[in-house]
């Protein structure tokens, strides 16, 4: 059944799941996972090193092996990482088991924030070497336009370019407990009553 409090975050790399996951997790008073982190744990090895001795079909595997998990929990934020919405299997999981908040962030932005990262293989050149900012702008232009469809199936979709960490967190944490709450009194309303021997 779907859990309108398992709370699905997604959007670009760099566009701050990580770092807003657990704030608003702690806003709302509910739990906190982190996906990539997850599946380091599962995999006993860095996401670096899963794409470089498995490489890409293998980790979205993970990523719907763990994923699995969770469905069925209440009151947890998950951060997904950047590409699980493009994995079929894990997009339809996801759907089907909780909602979907979409943190937007434009390319300018994502760049600046990714240019000095050096764990997100996506964001390397083909043969694991750095990238400039320049080439980091337009692999996120192109990924971007291929991922942007999914992120916006989003029941909840926030501005994160000219806000402060803080403030998105308050948003959204306004948002989120409106639309839970209104989810849950439409799925108590719909749920079809028992009939007892008399009926
Ligand atoms: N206004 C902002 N909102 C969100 N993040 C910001 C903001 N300003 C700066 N940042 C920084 O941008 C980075 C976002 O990285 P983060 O790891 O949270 O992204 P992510 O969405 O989890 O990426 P990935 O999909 O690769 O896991 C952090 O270093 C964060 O401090
Ligand atoms: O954008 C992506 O496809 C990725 C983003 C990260 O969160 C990690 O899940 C991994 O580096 C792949
Ligand atoms: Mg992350």
């Amino acid at each position: 059944m779907k859990q309108p409090s398992l709370i699905f975050l997604t959007g670009f790399s760099g566009s701050g799941k990580s770092t807003i996951g657990p704030l608003l997790a702690n806003s709302l008073g509910y739990d906190f996972l982190d996906l990539d982190k997850e599946i380091e744990l599962f995999a006993a090895k860095s996401i670096n090193r899963i794409f470089a001795e498995e490489g890409e079909a293998h980790f979205r595997d993970l990523e719907h092996t763990v994923l699995e998990k969770l469905v069925g929990r209440t009151e947890l934020v998950v951060s997904l990482g950047g590409g699980a919405l493009q994995h079929n299997p894990c997009f339809s999981l996801i759907i089907a088991s909780g909602t979907l908040v979409y943190l937007h962030s434009s390319p300018e932005i994502l760049a600046k924030r990714l240019s000095h990262k050096t764990d997100r293989p996506l964001m390397k050149g083909d043969n694991g070497e750095r990238l400039s900012k320049e080439q980091i702008e337009k692999k996120i232009f192109a990924l971007l336009e291929q991922r942007e469809p999914r992120y916006k199936t989003a029941q909840i979709i926030i501005e994160t370019d000219t806000k402060r960490i803080g403030s998105t967190v308050e948003e959204l944490t306004r948002k989120i407990e409106r639309y839970v709450r209104r989810a849950e009194k439409r799925q108590f309303v719909n749920k079809p009553k028992k009939h007892t021997k008399s009926e």
